[in-house]
């Protein structure tokens, strides 16, 4: 393809995702979709300069202010995650005199705001929380993702796969903290591998794995996975329950759910039951009111805690959708709490990293049901679960993870026993 050609198509593209109407990686892949003759080398450039552009979009928006023409292009220019060369000879005289300009201005003796690129009610309590490491947590969000894997324990164990994955020339490392865990290096297609289509294997960040550890869930159990959305979390937890007992997956999305179903079938579990809800009050939640020993709630959240995969979402959420939110996981939460049964456990989860969806609805929550539910600390838990380090994930009684401390997305569990 003509240099040009590809400029102008991350061009088209960043039009689409800078909309901020639907999520960056949906109108990547429908962009892509839409371009099927792309070879693999352009999908890469086009999708790693548009979530740079996002990355950096105060920076480049300021930068961008001294180019001429199209302000997405210069967008483009500016996140350019391809070959050098090839950029150049896509560019006029004009922008290649730009360009240098740019490249000679000093980033780090601009405005806090354009080196952090956060909007403001977002950094402030940030800030706020972190002090000193405020900044570090900036550099990681910017960095992309490694790539985290769950053995699936019902079918392999995790040193059989991690051979397996070296004999495909793929070197994986155990994680951290998650006993289930692998980290690979790169991102290496994984669809083929026999490893994958035989179910032994999920992609699944390290800091999802051990909100299903939180919850423990245990052979022959009955266990409500709340929120289970395409089921990252309900297949951990029927692995853990060993395919017995009664696994349901509720959620308000159908097309989550099915999602769910082709990793069921994969994963090899029979014990899940997806069920769509109309709401967290719906009947068929009620009828199982006190009998569930394990509840999970891992809420819909701002997804603040995701930046390093999904950079739009500082840009898509507001204060005041943040606080729709908290209304929306305070009353999961309260629904949820009701099917829990004397001495069963019930844990509330979030991928965001804001006190508000975290902490303010755990402590809210006990404020209120301090008499029925009794704090589990979640370090205790995680030692039980064999997780390495616990003390370093924790804060007060919460799992606290967080991407500059522990290499993982930005997470959040409470977990409550019944009395
Ligand atoms: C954080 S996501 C779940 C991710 C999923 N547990 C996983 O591990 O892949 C939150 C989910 O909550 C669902 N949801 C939103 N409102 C709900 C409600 N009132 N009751 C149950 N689920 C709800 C959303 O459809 C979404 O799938």
């Amino acid at each position: 393809m003509h240099p040009n050609a590809l400029l102008e198509l991350a061009t088209e593209l960043l039009h689409r995702v800078m909309r901020f109407d639907s999520p960056a990686d949906g109108v990547v892949s429908a962009f892509f979709r839409e371009h099927r003759a792309l070879g693999a080398r352009e999908r890469h450039t086009l999708a790693e300069t548009t979530y740079n552009v996002l990355r950096n979009r105060l920076l480049f928006q300021h930068l961008a202010q001294s180019g001429k023409g199209e302000m997405e292009r210069r967008l483009a220019i500016l996140g350019w995650q391809g070959n050098e060369g090839f950029l150049r000879a896509a560019l006029n005289e004009q922008e290649q005199h730009w360009l240098e300009q740019v490249k000679k201005v000093d980033r780090t003796s601009l405005p806090e705001k354009l080196r952090h690129n956060l909007p403001e009610w977002l950094a402030e309590p940030l800030h706020a929380e972190l002090g000193n490491e405020f900044w570090p947590l900036v550099d990681s969000m910017n960095q992309s993702a490694a790539l985290d894997l769950r053995v699936n324990t019902f079918k392999a164990k995790r040193d059989d796969v991690q051979a397996a994955l070296a004999q495909a020339n793929i070197q994986a490392v155990p994680t951290p903290y998650s006993p289930w865990g692998l980290r690979i290096d790169g991102k290496p297609n994984l669809a083929k591998l026999d490893v994958f289509t035989k179910g032994e294997i999920e992609v699944q960040d390290e800091g999802s794995q051990l909100l299903a550890l939180m919850t423990d869930a245990k052979r022959g159990e009955m266990v409500v996975d709340f929120c289970a959305g395409a089921g990252g979390k309900t297949l951990a937890l029927g692995a853990a329950m060993r395919n017995t007992g009664m696994l349901y997956a509720f959620d308000i999305s159908g097309h989550r759910l099915a999602a769910l179903k082709p990793r069921l079938a994969r994963s090899g579990l029979s014990n899940v039951h997806p069920v769509q809800i109309a709401h967290e009050r719906d009947a068929r939640v009620k009828r199982l009111a006190g009998k569930i020993d394990r509840v999970l709630v891992d809420a819909p959240c701002s997804g603040l805690g995701t930046l390093r995969r999904n950079p739009d979402m500082k840009w898509r959420q507001s204060p005041e959708a943040i606080k729709e939110l908290t209304q929306k996981q305070a009353a999961i939460l309260e629904s949820a709490a009701r099917l829990v049964k004397p001495g069963g456990r019930l844990v509330y989860a979030t991928c965001s990293l804001l006190d508000e969806e975290n902490e303010a609805i755990a402590r809210a929550f006990i404020e209120a049901h301090g008499r029925d539910f009794q704090p589990l600390p979640a370090s205790e838990i995680l030692d039980k679960a064999h997780v390495s380090a616990s003390q370093t994930l924790v804060r007060d009684e919460f799992l606290r993870l967080w991407p500059h401390r522990h290499q993982t997305d930005g997470f959040f569990a409470a977990a409550w026993e019944r009395r």
